[in-house]
């Protein structure tokens, strides 16, 4: 379970997450929508321990993630998928977290077949596509098979066949009782793999319930309904 208390974080002026109080429950695909600038990345990178909040509290498990114990066995991250050293190939940018994290190195081939890497294993990472990164940034983040996943826009860049296999991937982890919070603008993707989706803009939460629960129409309608009033950019403004 992850946990956000009435958390706050600015940076100057500019208050990137306002009071958010939502907690994101196991057994569901939780879908992370807002606008650009909302807060969601802030937001993912306050529970994973890489912000502090100015105030409330972010926690996994009931706990502000830097106390975890076995931090990458508790939760799976996918932050940006190019931050891997581009000289590395992927099977040594796994191992070295195999190592990290103490894992089995047996594991490594596992995540490799499963993300469909297995071919391109031994290629530096520098040469990869943002698809293949995107799976690399998966395999990191399954490595350890932990219970909570933390996925920040996962099928930018991947082809129909990788955005498919991403959503069979999450849904299937869901039911079987993992915590998957998932950030996307694919509105109509996100209508296809979520059970539950959490809305913020400008920081502040819009909406925290199944998608049909949200009005009127398909998911993008209620969405661009929801965040009207918080888009912060939008085409044509002056
Ligand atoms: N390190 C930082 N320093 C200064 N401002 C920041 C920093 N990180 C985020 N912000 C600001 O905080 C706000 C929220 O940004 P954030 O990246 O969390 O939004 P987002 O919802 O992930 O947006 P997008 O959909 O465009 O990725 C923005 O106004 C952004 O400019």
């Amino acid at each position: 379970m992850l946990e956000l208390r009435e958390v706050t974080k600015t940076y100057g002026r500019t208050t990137a997450v306002d009071r958010l109080s939502v907690t994101i429950h196991p057994g569901r695909v939780t879908g992370f929508l807002g606008p650009n600038g909302a807060g969601k990345t802030t937001t993912m990178r306050l529970l994973l321990g890489l912000e502090r909040p100015d105030s409330g509290a972010a926690l996994v498990n009931g706990r502000p993630y830097p106390t975890l114990a076995r931090p990458l066995q508790e939760v799976g991250a996918l932050l940006d998928a190019g931050a891997v050293h581009p000289g590395r190939t992927a099977r040594a940018h796994l191992g070295w977290l195999a190592a990290a994290a103490g894992l089995e190195r047996s594991r490594i081939a596992e995540v490799l077949e499963l993300t469909g890497l297995a071919g391109v294993a031994g290629r530096r990472v520098g040469g990869f596509s943002l698809g293949m990164r995107q799976r690399l940034g998966l395999a990191s983040a399954l490595l350890a098979d932990p219970p909570i996943l933390i996925l920040d826009e996962p099928v930018n860049g991947l082809d129909p066949e990788g955005v498919r296999w991403t959503r069979d991937l999450l849904r299937d982890l869901a039911a079987r009782g993992r915590t998957v919070l998932v950030s996307s603008h694919l509105i109509s993707e996100m209508a296809l793999t979520a059970d539950h989706v959490v809305v913020i803009g400008r920081g502040r939460l819009l909406a925290d319930a199944p998608p049909d629960a949200l009005g009127e129409g398909s998911l993008e309608d209620a969405y661009l309904r929801l965040t009207d009033q918080a888009v912060e950019y939008r085409a044509g403004d002056r």
